[in-house]
């Protein structure tokens, strides 16, 4: 179970954009959360990711307590985590080549070793060919990048995903087809779901239960 209790949160501790929020997320659960340009759900999204300290409340992971934020989160609470944010030019290393984008994750935890056969085994299933692995981000288009950071939030093979606003940017093929690959590894590895977003459609068609924000 995924808990985020009482989060107070923001850029400004006299004026947070989160306060008090509780959500639960159970386990193999995927939840949507809806609301308003503004209102604060990525950065809520971010704190439940651990990448955002939050200045009240508390993140709880599998029953344990958060222990660190960013970096300084412990590294089996940090890799329970996959992410895909909106824009994935802004998450994307430019100096990579898709291959070692997709492949990040297990190289900053060690697992560095397991990283060309993951790749190999992930890159069809996002729809990326092996010369479209080897381009940097500058050389592929956005729909092409965010299969690649689709990869890179599997590859360490997280007990969740947090997808702030994933697909905004995509066309609708795209659309269906990254949803698709987040739905199969959920299905297989049993992972349970956060997902942000403004398309009460597409939220309601993809999570088990949505949740709508009020206004900001
Ligand atoms: N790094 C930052 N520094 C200062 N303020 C920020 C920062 N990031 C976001 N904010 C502000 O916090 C508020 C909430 O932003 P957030 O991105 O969490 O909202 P959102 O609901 O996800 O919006 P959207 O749907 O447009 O992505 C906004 O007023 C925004 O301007």
């Amino acid at each position: 179970m995924l808990e985020l209790r009482g989060i107070t949160a923001g850029y400004d501790r006299r004026e947070p954009v989160v306060r008090d929020v509780s959500l639960t997320i159970g386990d193999g659960e995927a939840v949507g959360l809806l609301g308003p340009s503004g209102c604060g759900k990525s950065t809520l999204a971010r704190v439940a990711a651990l990448l955002h300290r939050p200045d009240a409340g508390t993140v709880v992971i599998d029953g344990e307590p958060a222990r660190g934020w960013r970096h300084r989160a412990p590294r089996e609470q940090r890799t329970a985590f996959g992410v895909v944010f909106q824009q994935p030019r802004q998450s994307a290393d430019p100096r990579l080549r898709l291959r070692d984008l997709i492949a990040e994750p297990l190289r900053a935890t060690g697992r560095r070793a397991e990283a060309a056969a993951r790749v190999d085994g992930l890159a069809p299933v996002v729809g990326l060919s092996a010369e479209l692995l080897a381009r940097r981000p500058h050389e592929v288009s956005d729909g092409q990048l965010q299969r690649a950071c689709v990869a890179r939030a599997l590859v360490a093979r997280p007990r969740w995903l947090i997808c702030d606003e994933m697909t905004a940017m995509l066309d609708a093929s795209t659309t269906a087809a990254l949803v698709g690959v987040v739905e199969e590894y959920r299905r297989e590895s049993g992972a349970g779901l956060l997902a942000v977003g403004h398309d009460a459609v597409l939220l309601e068609r993809w999570c088990d239960r949505t949740v709508r924000w009020g206004s900001p």
